[in-house]
């Protein structure tokens, strides 16, 4: 796999850093998962192909331990608020001073820097100062964030990975690690970029949900079906819009312009009413491979098992028989090939991994009596 070989570790977190790390396990780094001792469960569901070690960073012992960690891999990955690390001595300038070649991914909302660097948030409002939010919604209602997607995972899990795979790459060349300062409200805005650069070719010129691309077209809009699904419409080329037509069985002749905005609403209305008059199923068989661009809203429970997805492998399953998406992208000759065992549980690589940085028995057991780490037994995986 392409990240063969790349140890990482990785500081539990909430859902950006453990998405990240799961990224980097997927295409075959080594990632070993810090977590805290006396924890009750993991609240890490992305945990594939992770091993974990519980340590007690409280205490100075601890604090050794993670360093002698960190001195032996390529890459560390922190995600919590500006100041923690450096409050633990475990800041960058520390750890790179021992090792410099490590990578110190530094995942937070607001980055190092700026006056929100040290405040509390979540996805919501790091997609709020990004500007983003502000665009996100349906026309006269209030900005709408989709899920954690935008600032969490695309601007930062996702981002963050790149970071780590970009300064990996560089470091083929000068030797030297680098620290990256990955905040969500940058990672979220760069995502964003297309909207910033096509401000200028007017698609965003009127207010929230009334664009082509926010909800506002009825060429580019979700419809309910007459058996309550829905199908996406994303019909914006002339050529492909008079397919749609075409498969809703409407005259081009009847209708207002495509691109005539204040005829969008009796479009949407002639629109809806065609798609209620049949079922998903119905709409699938009209539209499936033309180029009208309309497609089933498939629910999770339908996913894997569309002809397209389960043609292409989409999705796996773990030994537990529940499903998820494969990584992506598919890469030719290395592609990933995700661990399908359970998750790991919190220390229950403990013994494992301190052995294999160099620990001694007598060390590790020293420390489980001590509480400075904590193991516990190897479930039976199947
Ligand atoms: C929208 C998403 C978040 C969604 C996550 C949800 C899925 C979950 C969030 C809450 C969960 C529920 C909750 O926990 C209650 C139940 C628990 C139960 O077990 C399960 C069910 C629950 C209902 C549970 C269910 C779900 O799991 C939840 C609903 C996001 O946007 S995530 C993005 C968040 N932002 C960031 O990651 C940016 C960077 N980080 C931060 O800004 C801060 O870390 C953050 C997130 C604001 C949290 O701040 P906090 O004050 O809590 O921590 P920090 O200041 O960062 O300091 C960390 C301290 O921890 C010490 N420490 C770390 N490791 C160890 C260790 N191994 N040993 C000892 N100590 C450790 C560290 O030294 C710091 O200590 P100090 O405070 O003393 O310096």
């Amino acid at each position: 796999m392409a990240l063969a070989g790349v140890r990482v570790i990785e500081l539990a977190g909430l859902a950006p850093a453990p998405f990240c790390g799961m990224i980097l396990a997927d295409f075959g780094a080594k990632v070993i998962r810090v977590d805290r001792t006396k924890a009750s469960m993991s609240l890490d569901t992305q945990g594939r192909g992770k091993r974990s070690v519980a340590i007690n960073l409280k205490n100075p012992e601890g604090i050794t331990v993670l360093k002698k960690l960190c001195i032996q891999s390529d890459v560390i990955l922190e995600p919590y608020r500006k100041g923690v690390m450096e409050k633990l001595g475990l800041g960058p300038q520390q750890l790179l001073k021992e090792n410099p070649g490590l990578i110190y991914a530094r995942l937070t909302g607001y980055g190092q820097t700026g006056c929100y660097a040290t405040a509390a948030g979540h996805d919501i409002n790091y997609l709020a100062l990004s500007g983003l939010l502000s665009r996100l919604g349906r026309s006269e209602e209030k900005p709408y964030a989709p899920l954690n997607l935008v600032a969490d995972f695309a601007g930062g899990g996702l981002t963050c990975a790149l970071g780590i795979v970009l300064a990996l790459l560089e470091r083929t060349k000068s030797g030297k690690g680098q620290i990256i300062d990955a905040s969500m409200v940058e990672g979220a805005a760069y995502t964003g970029s297309f909207v910033w650069k096509s401000q200028s070719i007017g698609l965003w010129d009127r207010p929230r949900g009334q664009n082509m691309l926010d909800s506002g077209a009825p060429f580019y809009d979700t419809y309910q079906t007459s058996d309550g699904k829905y199908v996406a419409v994303g019909a914006i080329e002339p050529q492909f819009y008079s397919q749609l037509l075409h498969g809703l069985e409407l005259d081009s002749s009847q209708l207002p312009p495509q691109m005539s905005f204040t005829d969008w609403p009796e479009l949407r209305l002639i629109f809806t009413q065609r798609f209620a008059s049949k079922t998903q199923a119905e709409w699938s068989k009209i539209f499936d491979c033309t180029d009208a661009c309309v497609t089933p809203v498939l629910s999770f429970e339908e996913v894997s098992s569309h002809p397209h997805n389960k043609e292409r492998g989409s999705f796996v399953k773990d030994s537990s028989g529940k499903e998820s998406p494969r990584p992506a992208p598919v890469l030719s000759r290395t592609p990933a090939e995700p661990c399908l065992l359970a998750n790991p549980e919190i220390g229950e690589h403990t013994v494992e991994v301190l052995e294999e940085y160099g620990f001694t028995s007598a060390e590790i057991d020293q420390m489980l009596t001590a509480g400075v780490v904590e193991s516990h037994a190897i479930k039976a995986k199947l």
